[in-house]
């Protein structure tokens, strides 16, 4: 069956207020879902897969049915020529008219369509990719994978259990639950279950993380009894995945400027057992609180505020609601975040920069931008750390870039930096120096045959 009238009214409800994008996607359907309390279960799951198979498919309905078509007739594009529902079952929710327009858009070959709209990316993002360098295979390739709903993973507290006991636990209780490929914490589980109210969760056994996620602060390297910081830890998925590495011991400070994010923390520290985090909000990156705690820390994660678009499977409405001012906006956040955050970190201390983004102006170029001008800190090829760690894990590269096509995560990318010696980076001041007045006697040796000849 296609849809029950309460679900596709609810649907339509929730296009309606998100489609103007001026609140995130889950916000709105939050509120919906408050407001329609009758809804159950089934039925919440059936609307949110729908409204957001819709958010995620939209550049290709406006393509079929009009840039402005509006929300019914972006519905009609994706039943009749994504989910190919034919005419009678379309003909309980539409007018013959829209019919007559379903029929024609059935027939659409999506071949002859533009870029941006096969790869479900607005023209901004395949443009910033292009002058990124990407060939229209890799945008192809990316958008798709983006365009996919995103599987559930769980990340299995050490705190609390071994995974291995996790994963018979959750499959004696009917879960579909299978150990994530690269992370050695994570479970991916099939189907949706809601897991709020379930009793491992409640406890502390695990919490919902995508394996990317955990595989960031792997790169953080933290053993315990260290001094960490967790830069922007906002709610801190990050933190919790942190501080059980540190098997709860040492300091791990959590920053972020959100009292929000930080108080939805809280209740997540309370169930993973952790005693060694101390959250705490500050004003901005270069906050006076800062200061005291300048080169003590053997590992500072910033996970940047960023645009977002490695999580579209997600938040697929992210792709309209950022633009390239909003990443040049970003941009600017970011190398002050990672320049700041740096003065954290001890002689020999990592410094791990990440974020959820596939643009590399969010990502290589801040990295690479802060290593011009921070000669004493040099960046460690993430390969050979998680060869340490015995995963196999694909990368062209030194950095971490993972994408939902290669390594079936959200998209993320990582930079693993270290800060060296004083003397180290004295001693290769003076190899410059010395290697430009050798420079300068053989431009000089020149000049001098020259004279001569
Ligand atoms: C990508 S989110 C962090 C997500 C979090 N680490 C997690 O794993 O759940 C980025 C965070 O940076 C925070 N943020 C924004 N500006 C900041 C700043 N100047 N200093 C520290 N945190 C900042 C945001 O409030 C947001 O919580």
């Amino acid at each position: 069956m296609l849809l029950t009238s309460v679900q596709f009214n609810a649907v339509l409800d929730a296009l309606e207020q998100i489609l103007p994008f001026t609140a995130p996607a889950d916000v709105c359907m939050s509120r919906l879902f408050r407001e329609h309390k009758k809804l159950g279960a089934r039925d919440r799951g059936i609307i949110a897969e729908t409204v957001f198979g819709v958010l995620r498919a939209l550049p290709k309905l406006k393509w079929i049915a009009g840039e402005y078509a509006g929300a019914r007739l972006w519905l009609l594009a994706w039943h009749s020529a994504v989910e190919k529902r034919t005419l009678k079952e379309l003909s309980t929710f539409y007018r013959e008219d829209q019919l007559e327009l379903a029929k024609e858009w059935k027939a659409k070959k999506l071949a002859d369509a533009p870029l941006g709209v096969r790869a479900g990316f607005p023209q901004w993002i395949v443009e910033a990719l292009q002058a990124e360098g990407r060939s229209d295979a890799e945008i192809l390739e990316l958008g798709l994978g983006l365009g996919q709903p995103a599987p559930l993973d769980l990340r299995a507290n050490l705190l609390k259990n071994k995974r291995d006991a996790l994963l018979e636990q959750l499959r004696t209780e009917h879960f579909q639950a299978e150990p994530t490929p690269y992370s050695p914490w994570g479970i991916r589980l099939g189907g949706k279950p809601a897991l709020s109210r379930h009793p491992g969760f409640l406890g502390g056994l695990y919490e919902v993380q995508d394996e990317g996620s955990q595989l960031l602060t792997l790169l953080a390297g933290v053993r315990r009894g260290q001094m960490v910081t967790d830069f922007c830890a906002g709610a801190g998925g990050k933190t919790l995945a942190l501080g059980a590495q540190m098997q709860s011991t040492g300091r791990l400070y959590a920053f972020d400027v959100s009292e929000k994010r930080l108080a939805n923390l809280k209740p997540r520290l309370a169930r993973s057992g952790l005693s060694n985090v101390q959250s705490q909000l500050i004003a901005s990156e270069n906050d006076q609180k800062i200061k005291r705690l300048a080169g003590k820390m053997d590992a500072v994660l910033v996970d940047a505020p960023c645009s977002g678009l490695g999580t579209l499977r997600r938040n697929p409405d992210l792709k309209y609601r950022q633009s390239q001012t909003s990443v040049a906006e970003l941009n600017a956040k970011q190398a002050s975040i990672l320049a700041s955050a740096a003065r954290l970190v001890k002689t020999g201390g990592r410094l791990v920069y990440a974020t959820c983004s596939i643009l590399e102006a969010e990502n290589s170029v801040i990295v690479d931008t802060f290593l011009a001008t921070h000669p004493e800190f040099e960046r460690i090829d993430v390969r050979t750390l998680l060869a340490k760690e015995k995963i196999d894990l694909p990368l062209d590269g030194p950095d971490l870039r993972m994408t939902p096509v290669k390594h079936g995560t959200d998209g993320f990318y990582a930079a693993v930096l270290q800060r060296r010696s004083m003397a180290a980076v004295a001693d290769e001041v003076a190899a410059a120096e010395a290697d430009l007045d050798a420079g300068n006697d053989s431009e000089a040796e020149v000049a001098a045959i020259a004279g001569e000849s």
